[in-house]
């Protein structure tokens, strides 16, 4: 039995905008662009792993977390996971893995370059902030 190992990602929103982390290695992977995240280790829930990995990464507390539909294939035996998530508290700052975070619009989505696994997931997030902000403009 093969078993997929699942990297999670966390598409951090605030303020209708998505925080993207630019990654510092390996240097096949560094100064594109991700949701922040990582592996999920044995004996973890998908969702564990990803509160954890914000917390080491970014340093904040997440939650309010919504699994985006879809997998991903990173490499074989690797896929790619992806769950909204609200900062609870703290300030994203890039501590691990990242040398540079930006928050972005919808309509910025392209001004960085994704990692091509993550362009899907990137714009389903999009789509759907874009489609709250609408409906957020159009209430009396
Ligand atoms: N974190 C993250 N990794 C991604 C994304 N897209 C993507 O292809 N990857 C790849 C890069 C890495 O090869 C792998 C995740 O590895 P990682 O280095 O972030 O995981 P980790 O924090 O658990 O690190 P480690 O235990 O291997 O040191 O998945 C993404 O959006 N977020």
């Amino acid at each position: 039995m093969t078993t997929m190992r699942v990297v999670v990602g966390g598409a951090v929103l605030d303020r209708g905008r998505l925080l993207a982390a630019r990654r510092s290695a390996p240097p096949a992977l560094a100064g594109r662009w991700e949701l922040p995240g990582g592996k999920v280790e044995d004996g973890e829930t998908p969702e564990r792993a990803l509160v954890r990995e914000l917390r080491e990464e970014l340093g904040v507390e997440a939650g309010d977390l919504t699994p985006v539909p879809g997998e991903w294939e990173l490499r074989p035996g690797y896929v790619l996971r992806v769950w909204t998530a609200r900062l609870l508290s703290g300030a994203p700052r890039p501590l691990q893995d990242h040398d540079e975070l930006r928050w972005l619009l919808p309509e910025e989505e392209q001004e960085v370059d994704w990692l091509d696994q993550d362009r899907p997931a990137v714009a389903l997030v999009m789509r759907r902030l874009a489609e709250s902000a609408g409906a957020e403009g159009a209430r009396p």
